[in-house]
């Protein structure tokens, strides 16, 4: 038994959790990302297809998926959904105009099959704006509050300066953390 728990155990901890980055195109996705790798802004050009990286948080590996968000681009998102575990979205919080586009993606990628079990976390980008969004306006107009089946959680940020994406990442670490934690209490009544 103690073998089939010590096997079981590094399997969850040296999984790599796969994470998809959407989002409209400028929103800033491909900045977040070199952000989280390298705590740098890089300059960044559209992305055609996707950029992909690997991010290790507290010994908890991500494979982060950058995905282009270019409005031809957006019905081949779903060729990255299978055995993602988190959806990051990335908001232009100073555009307006097109929240409700993102409305759309958002709720159709929920529904989606694939994506039935990942939880989402919602980055409220470039707060450095004047004249922004805040995240509880962005909150509200999406009607997260609404969403039931997944798991979600929105912060606001600024890749420009790395100013709330830590934050956003503990989220996810910490869903991991809960996650082994059931593991573990699972394995307990087991053994
Ligand atoms: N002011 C400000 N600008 C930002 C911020 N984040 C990103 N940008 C700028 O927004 C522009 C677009 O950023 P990208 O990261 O390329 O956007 P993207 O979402 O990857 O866009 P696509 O690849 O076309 O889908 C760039 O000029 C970034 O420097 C931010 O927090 N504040
Ligand atoms: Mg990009």
């Amino acid at each position: 038994m103690g073998l089939i728990f010590a096997k079981l155990w590094s399997l969850f901890c040296n999984q790599e959790h796969k994470v998809i980055i959407v989002g409209l195109d400028n929103a800033g996705k491909t900045t977040i990302l070199y952000q989280f790798l390298m705590n740098e802004v890089v300059h960044t050009s559209p992305t055609i297809g996707s950029n992909v990286e690997e991010i290790v948080v507290k010994n908890t590996h991500f494979l982060m998926w950058d995905i282009g968000g270019q409005e031809s681009l957006r019905s081949s998102w779903n060729t990255y959904y299978s055995n993602t575990e988190f959806i990051i979205l990335v908001v232009d919080s100073i555009d307006r105009e097109r929240l409700s586009i993102t409305k759309e993606e958002l709720y159709r990628m929920l529904a989606h099959e694939d994506l039935r079990k990942a939880a989402v976390l919602i980055f409220a980008n470039k707060q450095d704006m004047k004249g922004c969004m805040t995240a509880a306006e962005i909150s509200t107009y999406l009607t997260l509050s609404s969403i039931k089946d997944h798991p979600w959680h929105i912060q606001s940020c600024c890749a420009l300066t790395g100013e709330g994406l830590c934050q956003g990442l503990e989220w996810m670490t910490s869903r991991i953390g809960e996650q082994r934690n059931l593991l573990l209490f699972y394995l307990d009544l087991l053994t």
